[in-house]
């Protein structure tokens, strides 16, 4: 990605505020020369005022000079509140416009990133947009007006001695480039360490994180691992800004042998200048120091802004299959949707190895059919491509009775790791549709035999569950979430291993309970433990990726 590019497209997320923009931009024009109006009086003060004893003169000139503070002040305090403006409305729109690329991935998206990288896209990258308008931008455009009014000051006053001081800037500016592309590779390490930080952070300090390293007694290599990673990010960070102070300190000792060049050069070479020129000069010389440091800075900053932006911009351009939620179509309960997979295959990434081949599967309305095989067989991979989430890389799955509607929209798989909500039981089951009613709820945790348990619970369906369920058995936890999914509208529902945590009688009472509920609609159950069989189910049994037999009851 080019930086033109980059700047290109950064430019397009300002274009809905460019009146606000602009009008900051113009606070800033206007503000910048107020200051450099302030040294030009000051030498009237003292050639005038104070040399010559003009006391009306000097008494209007230093009013003047406190007006025209306030006024500088107002419009800084103005422009602070419209560029926090901009930038927020900015970063929240990028952030939601990240947040949906991602959500609109294909599942093969998740397994490769980390939650902790997108993460820091959705964070810290995108805080650089915000930085960047509120401070970047507006010190860019006010040092450079600063340094042009100063410059133009300096020219009528003694152009000998402006010329000395623009052939330093040139010199700074040339210094300043050669560290500006050491920072922005900096930058981009620093990015990659904060990525780390938050994916160990994430993988140790959870339950699961936790028990691992101490039941297999790794928590000090799990400290060790977390510590080295930020020893390192402390290290570049250290490193990036030494080479920013660095070019900070040369541009800070230059402008210190300023004022003495000039007293200097007043003395000897350049003659002719009044006491109140010379000491403006020296004003003005030190107050284009500031601005010269600060857009030296600026310009190594803008490197490490780019380097963000771009991992932005990467988000942002992904392709989105999955972009359009359909929502659950809404059918008549006895609408009758059967499924049909014609020489279906898939393998995971480019080149992956076969992980489905040959599948050829009616799932007729109403029927319940049993997938059962060895661990690995593809049993979870065809329940994915069944529930239209994972497009199969061969053959073709038709959807049946859904009046157009696509197969996703009206299936639901139940996974086999299960994801609950740090919420209360009835707000983790209310995820599944925002019209559930208190009988639907019944009905729904009744037909997984969780009735039991949430009569017994002092807050009934209020109770927390804690982070991802913990405060709930395994079992329950996998029985709460099939209880969400049958409160979701759906027609074709697939569950894979929903009761490898149960007892043998709870799993045949919950597949029991299942069937019931699910009367009319078309049901997949995939188990490696065989359920109780019906006489109208259909079975069929997998092998490396194939089908091997398939029989009825
Ligand atoms: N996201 C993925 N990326 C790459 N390979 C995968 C992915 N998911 C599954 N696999 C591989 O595909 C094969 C089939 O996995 P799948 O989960 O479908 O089997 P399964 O029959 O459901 O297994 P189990 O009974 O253990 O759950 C396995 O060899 C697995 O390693």
């Amino acid at each position: 990605m080019t930086a033109a590019f980059v700047v290109r497209r950064m430019l397009t997320w300002f274009r809905p505020h460019r009146w606000r923009v602009v009008t900051s931009l113009l606070i800033v024009v206007i503000s910048v020369p107020l200051g450099v109006v302030n040294p030009l009086l000051t030498r009237t003060v003292i050639d005038q005022g104070l040399l010559r004893g003009d006391v009306t003169l000097l008494t209007l000139l230093c009013a003047l000079m406190v007006v025209l503070g306030i006024a500088n002040s107002a419009l800084a305090v103005g422009n602070v509140a419209l560029t926090n403006s901009i930038g927020q409305r900015v970063t929240a729109t990028l952030r939601a416009s990240v947040y949906g690329r991602a959500q609109a991935q294909e599942l093969d998206f998740y397994t490769e990133e980390s939650n902790a990288e997108v993460q820091a896209r959705l964070v810290s990258d995108i805080d650089g947009v915000d930085r960047f308008v509120t401070n970047t931008m507006q010190q860019a455009l006010a040092s450079s007006t600063a340094l042009a009014a100063a410059g133009i000051a300096m020219l009528v006053l003694s152009w000998p001695l402006a010329l000395l001081s623009f052939a330093l800037a040139y010199v700074l500016a040339l210094l300043n480039h050669r560290f500006a592309k050491r920072r922005q590779d900096l930058a981009r390490q620093r990015q990659r360490h904060i990525t780390s930080v938050l994916r160990f952070a994430a993988e140790d300090l959870n339950l699961g994180g936790i028990i691992l390293g101490r039941t297999l007694h790794r928590t000090r290599w799990q400290r060790e691992r977390f510590t080295d990673v930020c020893r390192q990010l402390s290290e570049i960070t250290v490193r990036q800004r030494v080479v920013g102070a660095t070019a900070y300190v040369i541009t800070g000792v230059s402008f210190a042998c300023v004022p003495p060049l000039v007293f200097w050069l007043s003395g000897t070479s350049v003659t002719g200048l009044s006491i109140g020129t010379v000491i403006v000069m020296v004003m003005l010389q030190l107050q284009l120091s500031q601005p010269i440091q600060a857009l030296l800075q600026l310009s190594s900053g803008l490197h490490v802004s780019l380097a963000k932006f771009e991992r932005v911009i990467e988000y942002l351009d992904m392709p989105a299959p999955m972009a359009v939620d359909g929502g659950s179509a809404v059918l008549a309960p006895s609408a009758g949707v059967s499924v049909t997979l014609r020489d279906v295959g898939h393998s995971y990434g480019a080149g992956g190895r076969t992980v489905l081949s040959g599948i050829d599967l009616e799932l007729p309305a109403g029927s319940v059919t049993v997938v059962r095989g060895r661990t690995g067989s593809g049993k979870s991979t065809l329940g994915l491509v069944m529930a239209g989430l994972l497009r199969p890389a061969a053959g073709t799955v038709h959807v049946d009775g859904a009046g157009g509607a696509e197969l996703r929209d009206v299936a639901t798989i139940v996974p086999q790791h299960t994801t609950l909500f740090d919420a209360s039981i009835r707000e983790n089951l209310m995820f599944a549709r925002d019209d559930v009613t208190e009988e639907d709820i019944a009905r729904a945790i009744a037909a997984v035999r969780l009735d039991d348990l949430v009569a017994k619970l002092p807050c009934g369906l209020d109770t927390p569950i804690g982070v991802e369920g913990h405060q709930l058995s395994g079992g329950e936890r996998q029985r709460l979430a099939v209880a969400r999914a049958l409160l979701a509208r759906w027609q074709v529902l697939i569950v894979d291993e929903i009761t490898s945590a149960l007892d043998g009688v709870t799993s045949d009472e919950v597949y029991d309970g299942l069937r019931a509920y699910c009367q009319g609609r078309t049901l997949v159950i995939i188990a490696h433990r065989l359920p109780r069989i019906q006489p109208t189910d259909r079975v069929v049994a997998m092998e490396q990726g194939r089908i091997i037999e398939r029989c009825r009851a």
